[in-house]
């Protein structure tokens, strides 16, 4: 058997789950053991990613239930909308499948954010299981139970809080990943650093070249310690009434890119990355961390071969676009500041300070 990493995600009221990482998992019989039983499962995944894993792992759920369909969406974030979650719902209903039913989200950040959205309503709330194939959903997307649909005026706008029953995260399905997603995927990575674990940096700028040349044993720490970071934070606050957000540093401007630039322009992780660099200014302009800071990351984020220049949509117009982040209070927008190596907390910052960072950046 191949050596398998076990991450648990502590939740109360039986909720509690593990996240599963190593090479091979996908084959492994004993990933799809001891899952809610049901007459009847169904993969959900999308028209890059089901031709080459989807029947694979329905030849492996076949020995756990009785029925196992596959529903294809069309790929992309430009997707990840009404459109593609009645997809869903129209093979469950269409099939008249029981509300025991466990989906399996099988892909990446969009597959898994739609399927657990899908499972969180279908009747009121279905098991389901995620499968992350990309490097950005083994170490954030699949863990944690944010699942969401975007709307053009905001990302990840509607949706819920809904846990899955397990992770898999096969590191083999990362070798048919593309260059440009595994970088994209590399930012979350970062983004722990910074927020959480000083020495987790250190090591990041130290295996970035391993990373980037897909060294299976470094790849497959990033995400065990992405994981477990995300598992300590999630376990002390799953609905982020506060340390969550820690979690979302670079996503204030990250997002802005994403919805101003219309979804799938820039990736979700390029848009990130590009966020943490201004968050990273931010901080530095509100007196929490020195320059030296800002050049370090911003290196970082080159090296990893990831934007740290904002599009040029206007200082307004982003100004606009993050009014309507969920972090944002009383019309104040508030972001995830860095407040020495390794911590982080949430500030409303003036609008005059925002626009400055994003002037000073080319954003205008
Ligand atoms: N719920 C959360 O906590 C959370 C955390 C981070 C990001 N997200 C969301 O995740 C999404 C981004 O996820 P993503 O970066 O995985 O993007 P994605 O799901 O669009 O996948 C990226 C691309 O890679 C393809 N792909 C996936 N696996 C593959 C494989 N093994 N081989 C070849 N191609 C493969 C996909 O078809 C897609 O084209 C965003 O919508 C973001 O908002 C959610
Ligand atoms: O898990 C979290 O909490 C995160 O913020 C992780 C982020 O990487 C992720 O992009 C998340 O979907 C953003 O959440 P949102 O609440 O800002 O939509
Ligand atoms: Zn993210």
């Amino acid at each position: 058997m191949p050596a398998t990493d076990t991450v648990r995600i502590p939740l109360p009221d039986d909720r509690a789950y593990d996240i599963r990482i190593g090479s091979g998992l996908l084959d492994e019989p004993a990933s799809w053991q001891g899952l809610p039983k049901a007459a009847a499962a169904v993969i959900v995944s999308n028209e890059t990613v089901a031709p080459l894993y989807a029947e694979r792992l329905r030849e492996r759920l076949r020995s756990v239930y009785a029925r196992v369909d596959i529903v294809v969406l069309p790929d992309g974030e430009a997707h990840k909308d009404w459109a593609s979650l009645n997809r869903i719902f129209d093979h469950l209903l269409g099939q008249a499948l029981d509300r025991k039913t466990v989906l399996f989200a099988l892909g990446g950040g969009v597959i898994g954010d739609m399927t657990g959205f899908a499972a969180a309503v279908y009747m009121r709330g279905v098991p389901f299981v995620q499968v992350p194939t990309t490097l950005l959903a083994q170490v954030d997307s699949s863990v944690g139970g944010k699942t969401a649909i975007n709307h053009p005026l905001g990302k990840n706008m509607l949706g819920a809080f809904y846990q899955p029953e397990r992770v898999i995260a096969d590191l083999d399905t990362l070798d048919s990943l593309p260059d440009r997603e595994l970088r994209a995927g590399l930012a979350e990575v970062i983004k722990y650093g910074p927020i959480a674990d000083a020495g987790f940096l250190c090591w990041i700028e130290d295996n970035l070249d391993a990373l980037l040349a897909r060294d299976k044993a470094v790849l497959g720490y990033a995400v065990r310690r992405s994981c477990e970071i995300k598992a300590e934070v999630v376990g002390q606050d799953e609905k982020e009434q506060g340390l969550r957000a820690i979690l979302n540093f670079g996503h204030t401007i990250g997002h802005a890119i994403e919805s101003g630039m219309g979804y799938g322009k820039w990736l979700h992780g390029e848009a990130v990355a590009c966020g943490m660099v201004l968050a990273a200014d931010l901080s530095r302009r509100s007196g929490l961390v020195p320059d030296g800071f800002v050049e370090r990351l911003r290196a970082l984020v080159e090296r990893a071969g990831l934007p740290t220049a904002p599009p040029k949509l206007g200082i307004e117009r982003y100004l606009t676009l993050m009014r309507v982040d969920k972090k944002a209070e009383a019309g104040a927008i508030r972001f995830v500041l860095i407040e020495g190596l390794g911590r982080a907390g949430l500030h409303a910052v003036p609008d005059a300070r925002i626009a400055e960072t994003l002037a000073a950046h080319g954003a205008a």
